[in-house]
This record gives structure tokens, C-alpha cells and sequence, in this order.
């Protein structure tokens, strides 16, 4: 049976008054090739650096090879375990070969000088990254893609059990790319190395991982196989935004695309969403609309409201209204003109009370009149209305035809399927 390499058990952890990860659970066999995924700022370089000891979890723990990593020596450490960050500082004066040789430095201990063996596995270390041609140029002065490249090397001459890398492959031109992975999974199946490779390119991972671990804000959320984890409604959900999963003919691999065929579509549309909002509750709906290509209109808002403030700051029409003051009729009659003028008319998970519960009267009004209305989920919990008037008037809507959407992607492409069907 595998030995594990890596263990999280119920590991929190952050910076400061910042908790990033919570309660994360995982094991990575010995031998195991993984990609850990997900969006920006999800926890990935957390997680990483919580592994390595550089940050202490605030509760829960890590071990390597089953020993706590916070009570191994350093020099024990570096023996397992070897990080390419996304970005190394060095001072001004490290030459390549010096840099590459740090990576000897736990063996070779603070007072001590580099061996014959210590020159060799530095020197292979440079000849498989491509890196020796720059031995003796200045760290600082080398690219980003030259600069992961030594980085890379730095870690092999560790010759570390496991080696994790954040992004560091990211700034590689295409050929060092393939020759990086191809040193990697060289060294994950000859020599049994575990790899952890942080990757914001998922079908390149497809292709060459075991494992995916998939994160969303800080929780793990799915692993397993590609084809486990590479599911197009989980990836569109976690990544908001609308992605497809096919397999590659030729090698049977999974490819997740989309980007490219959204972008396709994004020019004019010729077509207006109404947006009610409010509270903040509109800025992410706008932002997307605007990106796809819809008109936007918006309203009935107080003025200082946030998004107000942020239709404002996108240059989208809005109806607004006093602060803190209910809807008024000039208000209510210039928003129906608005929302006449337009194709949609969308609700945002916005909460309702009183004061705003005709903005959803408008809504209705619009459904009678043939428009297409599409209100977010689950009302009933953002009803402050008395006698819950929000939810009654939504439940007449939804048996009236008008559609519920739970997240934006999905939002999307019923916009999308909707103005296909009816051009
Ligand atoms: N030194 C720090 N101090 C405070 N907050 C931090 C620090 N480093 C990261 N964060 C925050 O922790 C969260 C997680 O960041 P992290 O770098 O782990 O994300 P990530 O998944 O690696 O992102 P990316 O894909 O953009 O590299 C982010 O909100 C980030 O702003």
C-alpha cells in the first residue's frame, strides 16, 4: 500500500485576522502526480505555504510522510519537500549556479563546501531546466520564464520526495513548457517523486495528473480523477463563468474550453436587461451583462445605494430614487418606461421590504405584457415584506412563466438559449 506523502487534517489556516483555509482534508499518496485548481485567490499559494511550514495552521495539521511538518528540523524538511514558488525574491548579487546550489544547502549544512557529488547533482539540475548556458549571469537580470526555470532547478538539486509548484510553469515558452513537464512526470514515474502542481491550465493538467483537488474559497470542494473533478456545470459554478468539458478524440484526455467562443460573442447584442437590484446585490449581474454585450438598464435605486453607485461608475441607466425614501410615482413611471424599452427584465437576489416591494410589481407588470422575466432563487429568505408579500408575488410570477435562475452562469446562457430561439 502507498505511503502517504502529504496529509491535511481539517487544516485552517490564514494571515493575521484573515482566515484563508477552512478545515481542509487530503491525502496525496507517495508517487501521486496532482493538480490543485481553482479559481484566484481561492487558498491554492495558501495551502502550499501552509505545507511547507512557512505558515503555522491555526488549527488542524500537516504532515509529511506521517511526521508532523512543524516539528521536523529544517534540514529534514528540505529533504522531503521542495517548493517552486509563483515568485522568487533574490538579492542582487546571486549568480545562476549560486542560486541552484542553495538547493544543496540542507545537505551540505551552513559551514560546510559543496562536494563532487553536491557539483554534479547541481550540474544535472541546470542541464535537464536548460539553465547552465546562464550559470553565471546575475538572478535579477534573467526573464520570468529563465528566472522559474532556475527556480525549478533550485528544487531538483534539493532532490526533495515531494515537489510542489505554484503557477511555475505559467511563464514558460511552449517548448520549455513541455520540456518542464516532461522532467517532472520523468521523475514522478522513474523515481516515484510526488508532484503537486499548482495549474490555472486545466486540460494541460488533464493530461498529465492522476488527481485534481479543486478549491473554492478556501474549502476543497471536489477530488478526484480528471474525469471526476472535469465537470462542466461544477467548473462553470466554481469559476463563474460558462465552460465545456469535451474529450480529445486523438489521446482520450479531457479538454475544458470556452473561453473562446464566449469571446466570439461578445460584441453588441442588440439586446436590454432591466435589472432590479439594490443593496449590491447587481454589481456582479451588470458587469457580466455589460461584458457579454447586452444594454443595461436599471432601477428603481436610492441614490446611495452601492449600486447606484456602481451603474453609475459603468455608465448604465438607472432610475433612482431619494435615500432611505420608498418608491415614488415619478420613479415608478419612468422605470416602466425603462423596462418597456427593454427585452428582460431580470431580478438580482436582491432582499425586499416595504420600500421597494413595487420594483417587483414593475416586474409583473412587465410579465403580463409578454416580457421575459427571470427572478433569482429562493425569495423567501430576503422577504421582509409584512404577511410576506415578496414571496406571493413571486410564486404568482413563477406560474405566470416567469423563470428562476440560481447562479450567473446559468443566467447566462438561458439569456443566451432565450435570444437564439427568438432573434
Ligand atoms: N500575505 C498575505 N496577507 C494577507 N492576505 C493574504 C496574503 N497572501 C494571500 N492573502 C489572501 O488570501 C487569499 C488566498 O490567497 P492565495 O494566494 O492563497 O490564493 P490563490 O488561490 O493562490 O490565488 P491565485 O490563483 O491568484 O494565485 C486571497 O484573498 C489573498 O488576498
Amino acid at each position: 500500500m502507498n505511503e502517504n506523502a502529504l496529509t491535511f487534517s481539517n487544516v485552517s489556516a490564514g494571515y493575521k485576522e484573515r482566515v484563508v483555509l477552512d478545515g481542509v482534508s487530503f491525502a496525496i499518496a507517495e508517487g501521486e502526480f496532482v493538480s490543485l485548481i481553482g479559481p484566484n485567490g481561492c487558498g491554492k499559494s495558501t495551502l502550499l505555504k501552509t505545507a511547507a511550514a512557512l505558515l503555522k495552521p491555526l488549527s488542524g495539521s500537516v504532515a509529511l510522510f506521517g511526521q508532523d511538518v512543524r516539528h521536523l528540523k529544517p534540514a529534514v524538511r528540505a529533504s522531503l519537500l521542495g517548493v517552486v514558488p509563483q515568485k522568487i525574491e533574490s538579492p542582487m548579487a546571486f549568480t545562476v549556479s549560486q542560486i541552484v546550489m542553495n538547493g544543496r544547502i540542507s545537505s551540505i549544512g551552513p559551514w560546510g563546501s559543496p562536494s563532487s557529488l553536491d557539483h554534479d547533482i547541481v550540474e544535472r539540475s541546470m542541464i535537464y531546466t536548460d539553465v547552465s548556458g546562464l550559470r553565471e549571469r546575475f538572478f535579477t537580470e534573467l526573464s520570468g520564464g529563465e528566472q522559474q526555470r532556475v527556480a525549478l532547478a533550485m528544487v531538483l538539486a534539493q532532490e526533495p520526495k515531494i515537489i510542489m509548484l505554484d503557477e511555475s510553469i505559467a511563464h514558460l515558452d511552449i517548448n520549455h513548457r513541455q520540456e518542464v513537464l516532461q522532467i517532472l512526470m520523468n521523475l514522478n514515474r522513474e523515481k516515484r517523486m510526488t508532484i503537486l502542481l499548482v495549474s490555472h491550465d486545466l486540460t494541460l493538467s488533464a493530461g498529465i495528473s492522476d488527481r485534481f483537488l479543486l478549491m473554492d474559497k478556501g474549502s476543497l470542494i471536489k477530488a478526484g480523477t480528471p474525469a471526476e473533478v472535469l465537470q462542466a456545470d461544477l467548473l462553470s459554478r466554481v469559476y463563474n463563468c460558462e465552460l465545456r468539458v469535451q474529450q480529445d478524440p486523438y489521446t482520450g484526455y479531457l479538454q475544458v474550453s470556452g473561453a473562446q467562443d464566449t469571446l466570439r460573442r461578445r460584441r453588441k447584442l442588440g439586446k436590454t436587461v432591466h435589472v432590479i437590484a439594490g443593496g449590491g446585490s447587481g454589481l456582479e449581474l451588470y458587469r457580466r451583462l455589460l461584458i457579454e454585450g447586452y444594454e443595461v438598464t436599471t432601477g428603481v435605486l436610492n441614490r446611495l445605494d452601492s449600486d447606484a453607485e456602481a451603474a453609475r461608475a459603468l455608465n448604465i441607466r438607472a432610475v433612482l430614487e431619494q435615500p432611505f425614501s420608498p418608491v415614488g410615482s415619478d420613479a415608478i413611471s419612468e422605470a416602466s418606461t425603462m423596462i418597456d424599452a427593454a427585452d428582460y427584465v431580470i431580478l438580482s437576489s436582491v432582499p425586499f421590504g416595504s420600500g421597494n416591494l413595487v420594483n417587483l410589481r414593475l416586474a409583473e407588470g412587465a410579465l403580463n405584457s409578454g416580457k421575459t422575466v427571470l427572478l433569482a432563487a429562493d425569495i423567501a429568505g430576503r422577504d421582509y415584506t409584512e404577511g410576506k408579500a415578496a414571496l406571493a408575488l413571486s410564486k404568482r410570477m413563477l406560474s405566470a412563466g416567469a423563470v428562476n435562475w440560481q447562479t450567473i452562469p446559468e443566467l447566462m446562457s438561458m439569456l443566451q438559449q432565450h435570444h437564439t430561439l427568438n432573434p
